[in-house]
């Protein structure tokens, strides 16, 4: 997500439109309410209906883009949306969180109408990118904050504060300022600043972006227990998939302000349907006409399948399933057979990638031995083979 609303890097502006911080630490326990009387909301939010989770059909016109997306989710859901740069995640986070006004449809929260509340007086959480921690206050501070701006007390946010910083592994770190805190720990006061209002939507952007490969990790187990425990419903955006299969339960593909799959993880990294979502998995995707065991492709070839299909179908296999030769094989029992061209190589892992072009563009795995004793250089004239019980065709 680019672009995050105004950030509060030098504490001067707070996150999502709220009204700025009083300093808690140098107030005291004294001191009035900071939050004027407009902006406040209970702390907990009574439902009038109870709670059904999300409604949104969220139509935005900008000036040169149009999002159109439908997103339903129950309570206790985690719902990842992914797509390609500029297909509108940041945009549709945005509209979730009242920063982006809808053009037309409607967003409902339990059953409530939410695009007619201001921002401020939603039952809304959001962790940003960058987390946006007040870099005078302390961790404690900064988690009350929270619940401050939906109107709880000092005394009241202060024990929500310390409740949730010690459920986050924080408790010893209550009086630390963010520049003392790590990546990791940033990470988690800005979840417990979100989770501390009790929100019924939770929005997290590129939750673990900020964070390097190692802490990654760490986090990222982390984050999926304290979502699998969020009982209302959790939307985050990201570009890296393996969060979005390890973080949520379903997924909702954008691309050009539209969705164009939606599923559990392993639904999708079955059955892509877009050479987007299929570069995500790492599959080789093709779509033809089935007829029987046999794909034909748009584009000509054919692909030899284990499924019996008729109609419209897509094909898909990973480039680990492709075997190479330099000259025309005899004998394999693998019925897909293809002449290419290397058309480039990039180390993957620990393997090598070979981009192909030719009789069926694709990408095939290989290891380093193998691709030096094939003598694999661009330009090179190759055969791939692929085994029809190592494709997966389905209905387009
Ligand atoms: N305020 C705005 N006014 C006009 N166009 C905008 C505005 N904000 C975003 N856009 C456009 O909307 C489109 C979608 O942008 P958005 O940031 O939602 O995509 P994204 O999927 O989050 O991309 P990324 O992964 O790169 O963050 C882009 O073409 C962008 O230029």
């Amino acid at each position: 997500m680019t672009n995050t609303p105004p950030a509060a890097a030098d504490g001067a502006r707070p996150p999502q439109g709220l009204p700025a911080p009083d300093n808690e630490s140098s107030t005291g326990g004294a001191g009035g309410n900071p939050i004027p009387a407009e902006g406040r909301v209970p702390p907990t939010h009574p439902h009038a209906h109870p709670p059904t989770g999300l409604d949104a059909h969220l139509i935005v016109d900008l000036k040169t883009f149009h999002l159109d997306v439908t997103l339903k989710a129950a309570p206790g859901d985690v719902v990842a949306l992914l797509g390609p740069n500029g297909a509108g995640k940041t945009t549709a986070l945005r509209t979730l969180a009242g920063l982006t006004p809808l053009t037309a449809g409607h967003l409902h929260l339990d059953g409530t109408p939410l695009h007619r509340t201001p921002p401020e007086s939603r039952p809304v959480g959001v962790v940003f990118q960058d987390y946006l921690l007040f870099p005078h206050l302390t961790a404690l501070d900064n988690v009350a904050f929270g619940p401050r701006c939906h109107g709880a007390t000092k005394k009241e946010a202060r024990a929500q504060a310390t409740t949730w910083l010690t459920r986050m592994g924080l408790a010893i770190h209550t009086t630390t300022k963010p520049r003392h805190l790590s990546g990791g720990q940033a990470q988690r006061v800005a979840l417990a600043r979100a989770l501390a209002t009790n929100p019924r939507l939770l929005l997290l952007d590129e939750p673990l972006a900020a964070l390097d490969a190692r802490t990654r990790l760490d986090i990222r187990t982390q984050l999926r227990h304290h979502l699998a425990e969020f009982e209302a419903v959790a939307v985050l955006v990201t570009h890296d998939p393996l969060d979005a299969m390890v973080l949520a339960d379903r997924l909702v593909v954008i691309e050009d302000g539209r969705v164009v799959q939606e599923g559990t993880p392993r639904d999708i990294a079955r059955h892509p349907r877009t050479d987007y979502i299929a570069q995500l998995v790492g599959l080789n995707l093709y779509k033809g006409q089935a007829d029987g065991h046999t794909v034909t492709l748009d584009a000509g070839p054919e692909i030899a399948t284990a499924e019996t299909l008729s109609g419209e179908a897509f094909v898909a296999f990973p480039p680990s399933a492709v075997t190479l030769h330099r000259t025309r094989p005899t004998g394999t029992s693998a019925r897909n057979l293809w002449h290419c061209e290397v058309a480039g190589l990039e180390t993957h892992g620990d393997q090598i990638r070979a981009d192909l072009t030719g009789e069926l563009p694709l990408a095939a795995d290989l290891t380093t031995v193998a691709a030096a004793e094939l003598d694999l250089h661009p330009g090179a004239s190759v055969w791939a083979t692929v085994k029809a019980t190592q494709t997966h065709a389905y209905p387009a």
